[in-house]
C-alpha cells in the first residue's frame, strides 16, 4: 500500500535480535537461480519476509531505469517535507519490468503457493462444486526517495482488506491466512543510511489488531536488483534517508488473492490497447479476468472477450454461470461472441 506519513515513527533500534546470535526470525537471502522453491517458501512462512538475490541483472537494472525515467523527472513532490516521487501503473511505465515480475516462475510460484483460493460447494444435494483460482496484481509503484526523507509509521499493507487474523505460533502458520504479499525490486542500493524497508520479520504472526514493536526492527538493505518479498501482514515502514544527495529507487508490484477488491484499480484508468499489448497470461494476473467461477464478469462474459475482444479467451467451462459438468444451460452451448456480443453488435 503506498503511504506518505506525516507523523514520524519512533526511533527504531536496529538489528537488536542479532546481538543475541542467530535472530529468531531471520531475513534469508536466498539465489534467485535456485530449483527449489521451498527454502523461500518456508522462510517467508517463518519470518514472514525474505531477500531474494539478482532478480535483475544489470542490464535489466539500466533498462528498467530508462524506462521510468522521463516519467519520474517530470513528477514533482508533494511538499518539501516529503522528498518522495511516486508513480502508480507500473504497466504502463515500464512493461518490460511488468512482464519479466509477471512471467517469473518464482515470483508466480511464491505468490501461488500463499495466496491461491479454494472453495467448494453445492448444487443441489448431489453436484459439488469446487473452484480454485491463482493470486492477482494489487497494486504496482514506482517510488524515488530522496535526501530528507523522514520515515514512514510501521504499518501493514494489508489493512485495507480488513483481514482478520489471529496471533499464531510459527509452526501452526497455514497457507490461506495472508490475503497479499508485497514485492519490491532495488532499481538502486538501498542502504540504512539511503532509507531501506525497515521491517519486523515475524511480526506476520501476531494478531490483526497488535501494535507494532519498534524495538525489533530489522533492515531489509538489497543491493541493486535484488528483490524482496514480505507477507503484506508484516509490519514494516521506509526508513529516513539521511544521506545528502542518494536517491532509493525501488519498483513494486503486489499480489494480492482474487477474490478481494484490487488495491490499484487498473481497469479504470490503463489503456486497453497496452493491456492487450501483454501476453494473455500476464493480462489475466493484471485482473482482467474472471474470477472463477464468475467474480468480475463484464456483460456476462469475461472482461478479456467482452472488454478486450479477445474471442475464445474465456477460461471458464462455460460462459455462462454455470460451471458444472452436465448441468450446461443454453448459453453455455454458444461461444459468447456468437450470442451476446452478436446481439450487442460488438461481434
Ligand atoms: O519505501 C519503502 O521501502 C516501503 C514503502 C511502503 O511500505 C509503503 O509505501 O507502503
Ligand atoms: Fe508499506
Amino acid at each position: 500500500m503506498s503511504m506518505t506519513f506525516t507523523v514520524h515513527a519512533p526511533p527504531a533500534t536496529e538489528n537488536v535480535l542479532k546481538l543475541s546470535g542467530e535472530p529468531e526470525f531471520p531475513i534469508k537471502s536466498i539465489d534467485w537461480n535456485i530449483k527449489n522453491l521451498d527454502e523461500i517458501i518456508n522462510s517467508i512462512k517463518h519470518s514472514g519476509c525474505v531477500r531474494v538475490k539478482g532478480f535483475l541483472n544489470a542490464d535489466e537494472i539500466a533498462a528498467s531505469e530508462a524506462a521510468v525515467r522521463p516519467a519520474l523527472d517530470a513528477a514533482r513532490y508533494s511538499s518539501p517535507e516529503d522528498p518522495t516521487k511516486r508513480l502508480a501503473r507500473l504497466p504502463q511505465h515500464c512493461p518490460a519490468l511488468t512482464e519479466k515480475i509477471l512471467t517469473d516462475k518464482v515470483y508466480l510460484g511464491v505468490m501461488d503457493k500463499f495466496l491461491t483460493i479454494r472453495h467448494t460447494s453445492w448444487l443441489g444435494a448431489s453436484k459439488k462444486f469446487q473452484t480454485e483460482e491463482v493470486p492477482i496484481v494489487a497494486m504496482s509503484s514506482i517510488f524515488e526517495v530522496g535526501p530528507g526523507m523522514h520515515a514512514q509509521d510501521l504499518h501493514r499493507d494489508d489493512s485495507i482488506w480488513y483481514n482478520p487474523f489471529p496471533a499464531i505460533k510459527p509452526e501452526e502458520y497455514q497457507f490461506g491466512r495472508d490475503v497479499s504479499i508485497s514485492f519490491f525490486v532495488a532499481g538502486t542500493r538501498t542502504t540504512v543510511a539511503n532509507g531501506a524497508t525497515k521491517v519486523i520479520p515475524g511480526s506476520h504472526l501476531t494478531a490483526a489488531d497488535s501494535q507494532p514493536d519498534p524495538s525489533k526492527v530489522v533492515d531489509a538493505e538489497l543491493e541493486a536488483g535484488d528483490a524482496f518479498f514480505m507477507l503484506s501482514s508484516c509490519y514494516h515502514g521506509a526508513g529516513a534517508n539521511s544521506t545528502e544527495d542518494e536517491k532509493r529507487l525501488v519498483y513494486a508490484l503486489f499480489m494480492q488473492k482474487a477474490h478481494l477488491r484490487q488495491e490499484e484499480n487498473f481497469a479504470l484508468f490503463l489503456d486497453h490497447d497496452l493491456v492487450r499489448s501483454y501476453p494473455i497470461d500476464v493480462q489475466r494476473r493484471l485482473g482482467y479476468d474472471v474470477c472463477v467461477p464468475n467474480l468480475g464478469w463484464v456483460d456476462h462474459a469475461s472482461p478479456l472477450e467482452s472488454v478486450l475482444k479477445q474471442k475464445g479467451a474465456d477460461k471458464r467451462n462455460m460462459p455462462g454461470y454455470n460451471p458444472v459438468e452436465g448441468v450446461a444451460d443454453e448459453r453455455a452451448k454458444h461461444s459468447w461472441h456468437e450470442t451476446e456480443a452478436k446481439a450487442l453488435g460488438t461481434a
